[in-house]
């Protein structure tokens, strides 16, 4: 379904690129570094199946750790809320996302399910036979929740990661020496890289936001995708830690459940009323 556009939506976009040059693009992944900084879309899609969008709106991003929110909520369907937080914990850190340091504490699991060591055992917990049968599982996941079957996954960024990940690998190591993961270290960051890597426009990302507004209700059709206790634990998630070291302040000056990603991808959720989602390259 085409969107609408709003003259207010486009002030907006237009007032944002002002902030361009006040960041710059992730480079430590070096196929995010060929980012265009210049580019900016949003998407809002509301409970009642309509859209409104500004920028430009073909544009897709990798969705990076806005995919942490959606496989926390595969693995609670797969596993409930005891197993998963028997191997990661609910406490912000205020440290950034790729940070060791707090693992060096006891209990040595991972302080909450949005930093990458959390995100890793999260990952670590979704079920499938192999790492392809777990990473489709995610990948179709998340087309249900877009309600878009045609999102994919870029392999050029999967790749580059998966070659420079050495952090992410030495969080593993760390993980698997303390009990958090017991699997080949290899094999889930395969399927964490892929996970990063699935690759969406503004207004997937807005669907998306949408279903965790809406308590996990699919909002065009009405039906469940997920149970409501599970939407609210995501959505808390997403207002403690989903801006990592920047989760208070964004929390004091915006005030809504949002999941930021390296590849500049932002996902909000306003309860009972729509999503947002917001690429923004810079
Ligand atoms: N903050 C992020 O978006 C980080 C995700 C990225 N794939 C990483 O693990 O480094």
């Amino acid at each position: 379904m085409p969107c609408r556009t709003t003259d207010e939506l486009n002030e907006l976009v237009h007032k944002a690129k002002n902030y361009i040059g006040g960041g710059k693009v992730a480079d430590y992944i070096p196929a995010l570094a060929k980012a265009n900084p210049e580019e900016l879309s949003v998407a809002i899609f509301h409970d009642d199946g309509t859209c409104v969008s500004a920028g430009d709106i073909q544009q897709k991003l990798t969705l990076q750790s806005v995919s942490k929110v959606l496989t926390l909520a595969l693995a609670l369907l797969d596993y409930g809320e005891e197993a998963v937080f028997d191997k990661v914990g609910y406490e912000p850190t205020g440290d950034p996302f790729n940070s060791i340091v707090k693992l060096e504490f006891s209990p040595s699991k991972p302080l909450n399910p949005m930093i990458n060591a959390g995100a890793l055992a999260v990952t670590h917990m979704i079920k499938g036979n192999n790492a392809d049968d777990r990473f489709r599982r995610i990948l179709s996941f998340i087309q249900q929740l877009a309600g878009n079957s045609s999102v994919g996954y870029s392999k050029e960024v999967a790749q580059s990661e998966y070659e420079t990940s050495d952090l992410n690998r030495a969080l593993c190591y760390f993980l698997k020496q303390h009990g958090v993961i017991d699997e080949d270290v290899e094999e889930l960051l395969n399927v964490y890289t892929k996970q990063c890597a699935i690759e969406m426009d503004c207004l997937d990302l807005a669907r998306i936001g949408c279903v965790f507004a809406m308590d996990g209700l699919e909002p065009v059709t009405n039906r469940r995708l997920i149970p409501v206790h599970v939407a609210r634990l995501c959505k808390t998630f997403m207002v403690t830690c989903g801006m990592y070291n920047a989760s208070g302040e964004f929390a004091v000056r915006v005030g809504i459940p949002a999941k930021s990603g390296v590849s500049g991808g932002i996902m909000g959720s306003v309860p009972n009323r729509f999503g947002i989602g917001i690429l923004g390259l810079h």
